[in-house]
């Protein structure tokens, strides 16, 4: 298992940030937001509430324009191709950009099984016979979640624990194989154990699948992330990166006072 900071051999693709901003209705909450994040790293994206990160990672797979105010500037290139570019179709972008969200969210009366092969049909991928099992396996097995479920394939979702459902919705994420992952406070609605266990997860799958995180929690942001980008939003500005980099330099030789005060919790 890759340790942050390590290079490993990647295989998920490079998604960079250019000058994004973002509006709902006349008000703007981010501003001018470049930030590069290269294949096989583990982003977390930092900052106090209400800075814009979640409006951030939700304008990375395209969700933001669901918000019917919601508008927004720049560009978020994929491996070089821009997703907002005029063409490109929204479906494509979303499978190649999944999302894990802060709360648990299963199908809760579909089965482990069908939970894990919801988004292929979603996304027009045809999978069939032994070949879909395979697939159920893997991902489960990569989602840290198999050996717990193996014999429970056919139960219904809803009957896991949370932190058994929010790794069901890694791998329910994985099946349609993105070359992303973005997640939102993913452990923020769970125990402690269940918390190391997703870290784990994540850190696994870093190597295959580019992955963005936000996060409020600072020691998970220094145990599992590769680099840091912290959000600022000061006196009603909108949001803007103040300050990123490699996560242990962020953690330990920060440039800027305000985020040194804030990975040492003393605000935010
Ligand atoms: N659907 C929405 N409609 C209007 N304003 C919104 C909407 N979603 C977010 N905002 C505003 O955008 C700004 C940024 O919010 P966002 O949720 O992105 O911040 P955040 O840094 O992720 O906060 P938190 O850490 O509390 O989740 C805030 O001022 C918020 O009130």
């Amino acid at each position: 298992m890759p340790a942050p900071g390590e290079a490993p051999a990647a295989t998920g693709s490079g998604l960079e940030a250019r000058a994004v901003s973002a509006w709902f209705g006349d008000h703007k909450v981010l501003d001018r937001v470049s930030l590069d994040m290269p294949a096989g790293l583990v982003t977390a994206l930092i900052g106090p509430s209400g800075c814009g990160k979640s409006t951030f990672l939700r304008i990375l797979n395209r969700m933001h324009e669901l918000v019917a105010s919601a508008s927004l500037a720049g560009e978020v290139l994929l491996d070089g191709d821009d997703i907002y570019a005029p063409g490109r179709r929204l479906i494509e972008a979303r499978r190649r950009i999944g999302m894990v969200f802060q709360k648990p969210n299963p199908f809760p009366a579909m089965s482990v099984y069908d939970n894990v092969t919801a988004g292929l049909k979603l996304t027009g991928t045809r999978v069939s016979g032994p070949a879909r099992d395979d697939l159920v396996e893997e991902c489960l097995t990569k989602g840290g979640l198999w050996k717990e479920v193996r014999d429970r394939l056919r139960q219904p979702g809803g009957a896991l624990s949370g932190g058994q459902q929010q790794r069901l919705c890694i791998a329910r994420s994985l099946a349609v194989r993105p070359s992303v992952l973005l997640m939102d406070e993913p452990c923020s609605a769970l125990d402690p154990t269940s918390t190391r266990r997703i870290e784990e997860t994540i850190r696994e799958l870093a190597h295959e699948v580019t992955i963005v995180i936000v996060t409020h929690n600072m020691q998970q942001a220094h145990r599992i992330s590769d680099q840091c980008a912290f959000f600022l939003a000061e006196q009603g500005t909108p949001g803007a990166i103040l300050e990123h980099g490699p996560t242990e330099a962020m953690f330990t030789t920060p440039k800027d006072p305000r985020t040194a005060d804030y990975v040492a919790g003393r605000f935010g």
